[in-house]
């Protein structure tokens, strides 16, 4: 049986710019359940980050408007004020982003940064030091007790997403939110950082939402994933049952465009268009204007949200009514 652990609940942000607002997300409702691995797919642009960051209450401040609600562990985050928010914040819900170096302090060593998250646990400095090492063991550190003691500049973009894992591992918490996590990172590496997020999946029971572009990635590690375009979530569902059967047009294009393994397969396809700046909201479909099958109503009204199986759903106007 599943049990929920983040919900969000027709999630709206807009941000604040110069000719007036940008919908960077649009009522998006989707679940986290404890243990597995919720993907979010989509282009540059689609309000992946903007939904990770809201979920950690990180957005830049004062710069959006917010709707709907987070709900995690069945409390509204966004009830909580900036000090509960802390308390959340690496215990119960632990981040990496694309770009480990923003997020750690170069006059610190890597060791000494991640001790000082585990000495908030009030446990003695040797303690705290004997743990850093066993995490970086953990996170597969090459060299762990040198590494340690090394600044962020001295060691490798890889080494570096190891050292926030570690932190975060440090805590233990319940859900990781992974913003392309490993992006930045070459092949062989972006696998091992892949292997040690299965592991924490199985050994920790982490729950991931993780942001992505890459299916790739989702078809290694995701249980269910979240499409979405221009703000939007435009299909979710089981991620066998999504790559099996792509029910929107949006994901079937972004399926297209993957890769092919062989030349005989076919070049890679691009998807024709961009992804709009949607500062006027208004009905109709926001794939319309891109999209290969639309009709008069897509571009005039909202699409409704289809369920193609129990835990599948569609916003498209031609689910169901394809020939
Ligand atoms: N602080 C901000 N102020 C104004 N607009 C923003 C801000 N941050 C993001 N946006 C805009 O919101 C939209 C969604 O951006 P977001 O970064 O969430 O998308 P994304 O899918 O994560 O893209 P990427 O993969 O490039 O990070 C984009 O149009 C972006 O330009």
């Amino acid at each position: 049986m599943n049990e929920e652990l983040l919900r969000l609940d027709h999630l709206s942000i807009d941000y604040k710019v110069k000719d007036g607002y940008l919908s960077a997300v649009n009522d998006v409702s989707c679940v986290v359940n404890k243990g597995e691995v919720f993907a979010i797919v989509g282009e540059s642009g689609c309000g992946k980050s903007t939904v990770a960051h809201s979920v950690m209450n990180l957005l830049p401040d004062g710069n959006e408007e917010i709707k709907g609600k987070i709900i995690f562990k069945g409390e509204d985050l966004r009830r909580y004020g900036p000090k509960e928010m802390e308390n959340i914040r690496g215990k119960e819900i632990g981040m990496i982003f694309q770009n480990p170096l923003d997020s750690l302090n170069p006059v610190y060593t890597v060791g000494g940064q991640v001790a000082e998250a585990i000495l908030l646990d009030k446990v003695d400095k040797q303690e705290a030091w004997n743990r850093v090492i066993n995490l970086f063991k953990d996170v597969k550190m090459p060299d762990a007790e040198e590494r340690a003691n090394s600044f962020p500049h001295e060691l490798s973009g890889g080494m570096r997403q190891r050292v926030m894992i570690a932190m975060m591992l440090s805590r233990n918490p319940e859900l990781l939110i992974a913003d392309e996590p490993t992006t930045a990172l070459d092949v062989t590496i972006e696998a091992q950082i892949l292997d040690i997020m299965k592991e924490l999946k199985e050994k920790f029971n982490t729950a991931i939402m993780l942001i992505t572009h890459n299916f790739g990635l989702v078809a290694e590690i995701a249980d269910r994933i979240g499409i979405m375009y221009a703000g939007e979530m435009v299909e979710s569902g089981d991620v066998f049952e999504i790559f099996a059967a792509p029910t929107h047009p949006y994901t079937r294009l972004l399926m297209e465009a993957l890769p092919r393994k062989t030349k005989a397969e076919g070049r890679l396809k691009t998807i024709e268009g961009s992804v709009p700046r949607i500062t006027k909201k208004k009905p109709g479909c926001r794939f319309a204007n891109r999209c290969p099958y639309a009709l008069t109503n897509c571009y005039c009204e909202d699409p409704p949200v289809v369920h193609v199986s129990e835990n599948h759903f569609c916003r498209c106007h031609l689910t169901g009514k394809e020939a």
